[in-house]
């Protein structure tokens, strides 16, 4: 088994000024199931497509292990790419799709046979072997397409946007899926998606690509909580940012001296913290409790959002709808904020 290297690569497009990708570089370990996240047009499919032997780099080097595959043909590289269209063949039976590959490589007929049946139960498909894909939902499609390319147990499986045609439903089921076999065959893979649910649902590490850029490459916990900069943290969907200044270990600003994670940037010029993460009510904490007034409040359905207002600055806050309910706009309440859900962005 082998790590991933993707190491400074650049695309440059013929007749573009700008580069679709720009200088990044990305070590995808052996066995993980990671996710290039980011949205249309940042460079996600590029990147797949350089690995994979289906795009030349305008400079940088795809490492498997100590050796560079960029010499190598699309068929030699040992990468398998899954596309959101699932691309099966009209003509063939179930059975033949999956086994597409195996019998391209002249494997003996037994032994193609008895993978296309494993993979059939792996994706949970058996039974229809000799279909046509015309007579399967999107759904089972996609599943055979999987199975078509884990067949070949490539050092690393690409998948672009794989569930992004599957109403939600269908899409949780073969996320689902997509880990289980992620867990039985222990296979490296990397899927590229817009969505940040999805990857934070799926994957041990997400690199996430804006512009083209790698802007950071971390598990979700710290990429909700400790964004590198304030794009990353408004792509996770961070809310609130308060301007002020930290020092040593504290942070300066309209709510007040607030106490920091010992993590914390020392040299952050705005905070920010999660609406789910304000504690409403009684603390026993006297650290970084506060006072603010109730600007608004809007039910959501499964939380409700207050707006509250201190010292002339606003933040969000959500809470269960049932402990929202009886506080009322215009009231003050006491606020306390985990030192645990404070960040400070440079
Ligand atoms: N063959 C090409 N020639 C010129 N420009 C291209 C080509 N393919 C892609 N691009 C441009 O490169 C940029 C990155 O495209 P890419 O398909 O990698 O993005 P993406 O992040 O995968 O987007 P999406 O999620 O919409 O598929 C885009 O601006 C796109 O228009």
């Amino acid at each position: 088994m082998t790590n991933v290297s993707i190491e400074n690569l650049v695309k440059l497009y013929p007749g573009r000024s700008v580069p679709a990708v720009k200088d990044v570089s990305l070590l995808i370990e052996t066995g993980s199931l990671t996710a290039l996240l980011g949205p249309s047009a940042c460079g996600k499919s590029t990147i797949l497509k350089m690995i994979a032997g289906l795009l030349a780099p305008t400079s940088g080097d795809i490492r498997f292990g100590d050796h560079s595959i960029l010499r190598l043909p699309p068929e030699k590289r040992d990468a398998v790419m899954v596309f959101q269209d699932h691309l099966l063949f009209p003509y063939m039976t179930v059975a033949e799709n999956i086994g597409f590959g195996l019998k391209m490589r002249r494997r003996p007929k037994a032994e193609i046979s008895h993978a296309v049946g494993t993979m059939l139960e792996l994706v949970k498909l058996d039974g229809m072997a000799t279909r046509k894909p015309n007579q399967l939902s999107g759904g089972q499609q996609q599943r055979i397409a999987l199975a078509r390319a884990l067949i070949l147990r490539p050092k690393i499986l690409l998948l672009d946007e794989p569930f992004s045609s599957l109403d939600a439903n269908l899409r949780l089921e073969m996320q689902q899926l997509l880990k289980s076999l992620h867990q039985e065959m222990g296979m490296t893979m990397l899927f590229v998606t817009h969505d940040q649910e999805e990857a934070v649902a799926l994957s041990s590490k997400i690199a996430l690509i804006l512009d083209g850029t790698l802007r950071q490459y971390a598990d979700a916990a710290t990429l909700y909580g400790q964004p590198e900069d304030l794009d990353v943290a408004k792509f996770f969907g961070a809310k609130n940012f308060i301007p002020g200044i930290s020092s040593s270990g504290h942070f300066e600003c309209a709510l007040g001296r607030l106490t920091l994670p010992v993590t914390a940037n020392s040299n952050g010029s705005m905070l920010t913290f999660r609406p789910e993460n304000v504690v409403i009510g009684v603390t026993d904490s006297a650290e970084n409790s506060f006072h603010a007034t109730i600007e608004s409040k809007k039910f959501l359905g499964n939380q409700t959002q207050l707006r509250l207002s201190k010292g002339g600055t606003t933040f969000d806050a959500s809470l269960p709808p049932l402990i929202a309910a009886p506080l009322l706009e215009g009231s003050t309440v006491s606020v306390h904020l985990p030192r645990q859900s404070l960040w400070a962005l440079p």
